[in-house]
């Protein structure tokens, strides 16, 4: 394998499930290949024990669906399976199918950048049952991953209170794609620039770094490294002060800092990146104030976090610029995102949407049934809650009672006089086009921010955050709870029999 040039081969149609292909095919053996269905991609609880979620990864997955077409090599490769009896698992008509097939799929979603909470759609499919399902695995791998870290991001730089991030994660991040997606939604979740020039160059995310042990280390003294550094970089140099002995570093950098003056020149400032942070950064913050750099930044890095960046901030660290690498892009103390992605109808042969529940012991994971959609209620600009509610329902225009779908007993009467609204699954494909204009990434860092003000900031703690209110339209309550019931006599009368 060579991965410069091997890896993707053009085709991403086979980096999903083997059971996503299976079922295709009998889906296609059975007739119900082109029977429409609607699936939902949500999630059922915020990572890190937050009380946010940044929805990121629809770029990919516009992408995704558009170039969505098995190639020449993949209809090959699975034309070589076989079955346990030795036979070709694969009928050469479901592959000729296969090639022939056209991403013809109805998608809303939120837009990247949005604010989201459990339970509410991301992503809507509507189409073709087969197609709907082939969309499973890369979706849920696209947007579980950025959204997890466009979430680990922001909270970082809510710790950092607005001073700048850098995201310093390739070397530790989760293999290359996993390196360059994070990137990505790294800086969505507000970081200001990556060290990944890769990503840089891909997406147009700024580019920064600094230097590393080695550099000091190649040299015989540290004045030395410093003194040649400078002259590389006159008007880019923070220098690294740790190497040998922290306090000696600021005054070698000092040194060189008034060397640079002399020339015309700035030095940008420091970074530590070991010991007490705070200790440290203080007394480089007097040492450089008081040799005349009052403007000199202090960089710390050394695995930081958002729980490591709010201590720091308590002990007045002089801290003004966050290196953050590791426990960024891996979402160390939470390293998956568990979205799901679930039939919630299917139409039948009078064309009627017939609603689909799945029962599960535990109440939190049986779905919500329907073709639904989810609204946000603001009031004076701030977000108040979002309801889910069947596309078909007639709403009550005076007031909507919402109820929480894990906990019937929490409800809230929403009086649409007195709030804005808005619809949060927007049109991206509509039978298969691209009908939505996909913003910049810029523009979806923007957003975030945007987002991020529009909710209460007892929601954005980073510790036992207060619950934002979703709930299901009450009608939609109703269905869901007909739904279990039936199914749970189904279920017992199934029983009885045995
Ligand atoms: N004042 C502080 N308050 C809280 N945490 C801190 C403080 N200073 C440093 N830390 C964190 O404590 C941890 C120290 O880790 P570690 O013991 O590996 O660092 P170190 O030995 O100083 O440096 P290294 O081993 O990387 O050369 C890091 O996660 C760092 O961010
Ligand atoms: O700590 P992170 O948040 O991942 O940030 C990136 C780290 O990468 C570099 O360290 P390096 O790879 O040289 O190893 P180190 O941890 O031994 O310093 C840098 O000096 C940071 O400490
Ligand atoms: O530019 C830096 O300082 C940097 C880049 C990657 C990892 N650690 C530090």
């Amino acid at each position: 394998m060579k991965i410069t040039k091997d890896l993707y081969q053009g085709s991403l149609a086979l980096l999903t499930d083997f059971y996503q292909l299976t079922m295709a095919y009998a889906y296609w053996k059975s007739g119900k290949a082109e029977q429409e269905a609607v699936f939902n991609l949500f999630f059922r609880k915020h990572p890190f024990q937050g009380g946010f979620t940044i929805a990121a990864g629809l770029d990919y997955v516009v992408d995704y669906c558009k170039n969505f077409k098995f190639s020449q090599e993949d209809l090959s490769y699975l034309a070589t399976m076989k079955g346990k009896d030795g036979k070709v698992l694969f009928e050469t008509g479901f592959l000729e199918y296969l090639k022939n097939m056209k991403f013809s799929c109805d998608i809303d979603a939120v837009e990247e950048g949005t604010v989201v909470f459990p339970n509410t759609p991301l992503v809507r499919v509507k189409g073709p049952l087969i197609q709907c399902q082939l969309l499973e695995t890369p979706l849920l791998n696209i947007i579980n991953f950025q959204s997890l870290i466009a979430t680990k991001a922001a909270r970082i730089n809510l710790a950092a209170q607005g001073e700048p991030v850098l995201e310093f994660g390739l070397r530790r991040a989760q293999g290359i794609d996993g390196g360059l997606a994070a990137s990505r939604a790294a800086y969505i979740g507000g970081c200001t620039s990556t060290s990944n020039v890769m990503a840089g160059k891909l997406f147009g995310i700024p580019v920064s770094g600094t230097h590393a042990h080695s550099w000091i280390m190649s040299f015989e003294t540290e004045m030395e490294a410093f003194e040649a550094y400078a002259d590389a970089f006159p008007d880019q140099s923070i220098f690294l002060v740790d190497t040998y002995d922290t306090v000696n570093g600021i005054k070698n950098a000092i040194k060189v800092g008034n060397a640079l003056r002399s020339n015309g020149k700035e030095m940008v400032g420091i970074r530590i990146d070991s010991g007490d942070l705070a200790y440290f950064s203080n007394v480089a913050r007097e040492m450089l104030d008081e040799a005349g750099f009052p403007d000199a930044k202090i960089v710390a890095s050394n695995d930081l976090d958002e729980n490591i960046i709010t201590s720091l901030k308590g002990q007045e660290a002089s801290i003004n610029v966050w290196g953050v690498g590791t426990k960024l892009v891996t979402a160390f103390d939470q390293p998956a995102l568990g979205g799901v992605y679930k039939l919630s109808a299917i139409r039948d042969e009078e064309g009627r949407w017939i609603p689909k529940i799945k029962l599960s012991q535990q109440s939190l994971k049986i779905n919500i049934p329907g073709v639904h959609t989810v609204k946000r209620f603001f009031s004076k600009g701030k977000a108040v809650a979002d309801m889910i509610y069947l596309e078909s329902q007639e709403l009550n225009p005076q007031a909507a009672l919402i109820i929480d779908p894990n906990d019937p007993t929490r409800r809230k009467r929403m009086m649409p006089a007195f709030y804005q609204e808005e619809i949060l699954l927007k049109p991206i494909f509509a039978k298969g086009k691209l009908i939505y204009t996909l913003p910049t990434i810029a523009q979806i860092r923007d957003r975030v921010q945007d987002q991020l003000g529009s909710i209460d900031k007892t929601h954005k703690r980073l510790v036992n955050p207060h619950l934002y209110p979703i709930g299901l339209e009450e009608n939609l309550h109703q269905l869901r709870m007909e739904l279990v019931l039936k199914a749970k006599q189904v279920d017992n009368g199934n029983d009885a029999e045995q």
